[in-house]
């Protein structure tokens, strides 16, 4: 008897885009758990080139050494791939434009947005905002205490907006207080990992916050 041939799978990607400032095990943690309760084929990390709503605060990190750092936490993990596209491309990074390519090079693949509350708390703030909704489903996980929710203003406009929440142990590390924490010259193996730790060390970097 002939073989019935199988349904294809859509293929999962996760997009966990970032300043990455410098990237840490609170990232890290964020990643496998989409990861893994999402089945997702690939976790897409994308440094931020221009991450626009940050660029008043302060000086950002040269792209080679976030990128660098970034590349230095996946090594060896399964379905994660570093994606230098917003790094590469000029102008404010707009995840937008990253979803619109990966659908064009991906067509028919589900693209699933891997953030933190702070983030889609504000997502109403984000460059075509809509736009993106209409390309990629949201997967979010709570931080700092807070939890999983929209903002008024887009539920306004979305009002069945679809979430998948991520399970995840509170992580409490931020890039803000692993640069504090450098600055200060201490051990930063517990917040981004030996490797990072060593790079970090190794190019001086944040010694100044
Ligand atoms: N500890 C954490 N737990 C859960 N999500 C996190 C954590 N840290 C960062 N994220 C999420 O990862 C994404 C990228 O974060 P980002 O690179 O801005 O790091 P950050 O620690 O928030 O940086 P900063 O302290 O400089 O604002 C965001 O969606 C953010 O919500
Ligand atoms: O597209 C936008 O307008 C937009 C506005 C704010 C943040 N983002 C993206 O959200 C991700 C997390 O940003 P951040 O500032 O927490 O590093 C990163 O990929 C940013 O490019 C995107």
């Amino acid at each position: 008897m002939a073989e019935q041939a199988q349904p294809q799978q859509r293929l999962k990607l996760g997009l966990f885009g970032g300043s990455f400032d410098p990237v840490h095990l609170g990232h890290l943690a964020l990643a496998r758990v989409a990861r893994d309760q999402l089945g997702l084929d690939q976790v897409l990390w994308l440094p931020a080139g221009q991450p626009w709503q940050k660029l008043g605060q302060r000086a950002m990190t040269a792209a080679v050494h976030r990128q660098a750092m970034v590349a230095l936490t996946i090594a060896g993990e399964a379905g994660m791939l570093l994606d230098t596209r917003e790094l590469l491309r000029a102008g404010p990074s707009y995840t937008v434009d990253t979803a619109e390519a990966l659908a064009r090079q991906h067509p028919g693949a589900e693209l699933l947005l891997i953030i933190g509350q702070d983030q889609l708390g504000r997502l109403h703030s984000w460059q075509r905002w809509q736009d993106l909704l209409g390309l990629v489903r949201l997967a979010v996980v709570a931080r700092d205490g807070q939890e999983v929710r929209a903002s008024a203003e887009v539920l306004a406009d979305v009002p069945a907006l679809p979430i998948e929440r991520l399970a995840m142990p509170a992580v409490p590390i931020s890039s803000t207080l692993v640069r504090a924490a450098a600055s200060r010259g201490e051990d930063l193996t517990p917040m981004v990992g030996k490797k990072v730790a060593g790079y970090i060390a190794q190019h001086r970097l944040y010694s100044e916050y």
